[in-house]
């Protein structure tokens, strides 16, 4: 589903160059859940942003169903990006004036031909998917940690994405909630077939996956 091919990102600065990416080259297939490691620094934040379509690469390829994504418009990357990829990050990112409805709901906002009937059902269905169903009407600040990144993963899931890029979503948790949240991620990927791509400094997490892969210095290890 998605290959990136000989990536380099190079952030430049006016003092310094950094190589935040040397040379990667990764296929994630349809359906997996794989898991991101590595020191702080090695590139993990730069590589979800480059696959979440959010930054382009200084060199290389990004593959997504097999055609290069430099070769759409940045519009039509930005409707990708919308309709496709789903985000979790750690600080869960919610919008605390808004209802944990009304928080789900908004990335429907921007979907052309979604009704305001439909966009309300979507949402209450993403949130009984994460177990959420009675606190609809809550707002976030109402809600522990692990219940607030539920809200985010329902609205990562609303828009029925094909990938979910999750930017280390336990690391706010204790290890209780930690654990939950990592089980409904299982979840969703064995039952519902989500891909996921999570990065994480939790190895004991990152063994649960399907598949591991290690950076070191901008460079995929393993
Ligand atoms: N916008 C930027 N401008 C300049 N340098 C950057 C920028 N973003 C990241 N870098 C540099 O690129 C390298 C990789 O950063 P990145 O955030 O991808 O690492 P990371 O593995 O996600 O780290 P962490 O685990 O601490 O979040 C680092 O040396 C960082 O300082």
């Amino acid at each position: 589903m998605l290959r990136l091919i000989d990536i380099e990102k190079v952030y430049q600065t006016k003092t310094i160059e950094t190589v935040a990416l040397n040379r990667v080259n990764l296929t994630i297939g349809k359906g997996e859940f794989v898991s991101i490691m590595g020191p702080s620094g090695c590139g993990k934040s730069t590589l979800l942003s480059l696959i979440g379509l959010l930054d382009e690469p200084t060199s290389g390829t990004i593959e997504l169903n097999g055609r290069a994504v430099r070769s759409y418009s940045d519009k039509e990357v930005a409707a990708l990006r919308n309709s496709k990829i789903g985000f979790v990050f750690q600080s869960y990112h919610l919008i605390n004036d808004l209802s944990v409805l009304d928080n789900v709901e908004l990335p429907l906002l921007y979907r052309p031909g979604v009704s305001g009937k439909e966009r309300r059902q979507r949402a209450l269905d993403a949130l009984d998917k994460v177990g959420l169903s009675a606190r609809t009407a809550h707002f976030p600040g109402q809600l522990s940690g692990g219940q607030r990144q539920r809200v985010a993963i329902a609205r990562a899931l609303v828009g029925q994405p094909e990938l979910i890029l999750a930017d280390e979503p336990t690391g706010n948790l204790d290890s209780v909630m930690g654990e939950e949240i990592m089980d409904l991620l299982l979840e969703l990927n064995r039952r519902d077939g989500v891909t996921i791509v999570m990065v994480t400094h939790d190895e004991q997490q990152a063994l649960k996956t399907e598949r591991l892969v290690r950076f070191f210095d901008g460079s995929q290890v393993s």
